[in-house]
């Protein structure tokens, strides 16, 4: 999110977390610490929690961010190692950190070090998609469900999905919307539309697809 009408329009939706994207070099979305702040703020009046979404892995820089920003969610989308998380958690003792594990041909790439995660002190993770050129972030290429659910055998920790999700396809990851760690959907590219700009009718189509489909899902089990 980067202004403070697609935050209100968002707001007319179950949306719980929105987005803000802090120490993302070169990203489409990035914003300058004062801008975070305003946004957080604003995001925080209408109910709905600002996330720092970040490839940042100092815990200085992050702490001042979160100074700054009052933000309670950073959402760490880098590759830090494990150790480089303990480090962050001890920095920001209070924030709910969001570990990304990123999925790339039909493999996560952080998958042998899932429990350290944990352990480091994550509270959940974010499965999102690398693209073919090894970009991360809102690549819309759709997530492996598998490779989510080999994770999970591994570390038990809550989870959001990210990764080419639309209002198609639900179905195709059943088993992670059974699963009791599911918390929710991060979505991105699905919802704009050629301009970029966010398209209600997208998210409206999209909250109806997944809700029926965990609806039926979780009554099924
Ligand atoms: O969106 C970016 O450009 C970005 C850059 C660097 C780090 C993270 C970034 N986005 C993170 C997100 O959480 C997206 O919402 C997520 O990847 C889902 O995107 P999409 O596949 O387009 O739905």
């Amino acid at each position: 999110m980067t202004d403070v009408h697609q935050l209100r329009r968002m707001s007319c939706f179950p949306v719980e977390l929105a987005g803000l994207w802090y120490g993302v070099p070169g990203g489409r979305w990035d914003l300058p610490l004062e801008r975070l702040a305003q946004l957080a703020g604003a995001a925080r009046e209408m109910a709905v929690e600002p996330v720092l979404v970040t490839l940042l892995d100092d815990p200085g820089r992050l702490r001042a961010a979160v100074a700054a920003s009052g933000v309670r969610w950073v959402q760490l989308h880098g590759y830090p190692a494990p150790a480089g998380v303990r480090r962050i958690r001890a920095a920001l003792p209070d924030v709910t950190l969001v570990k990304v594990i990123h999925v790339r041909a039909g493999r996560a790439v952080e998958e042998p070090f899932a429990d350290a995660y944990r352990r480091a002190g994550a509270d959940l993770f974010l499965f999102d998609s690398v693209g073919d050129d090894g970009r991360v972030g809102s690549t819309g290429t759709p997530l492996d469900p598998g490779a989510a659910a080999r994770v999970l055998d591994r570390a038990e920790l809550p989870f959001l999905l990210a990764g080419g999700l639309s209002a198609d396809g639900a179905d195709r990851y059943d088993g992670l919307l059974r699963h009791s760690g599911f918390r929710g959907l991060d979505v991105d590219s699905a919802l704009r539309g050629g301009d970029g700009s966010l398209r209600l009718s997208r998210v409206d189509a999209l909250w109806t697809a997944w809700r029926e489909r965990h609806e039926s899902v979780r009554c099924a089990s």
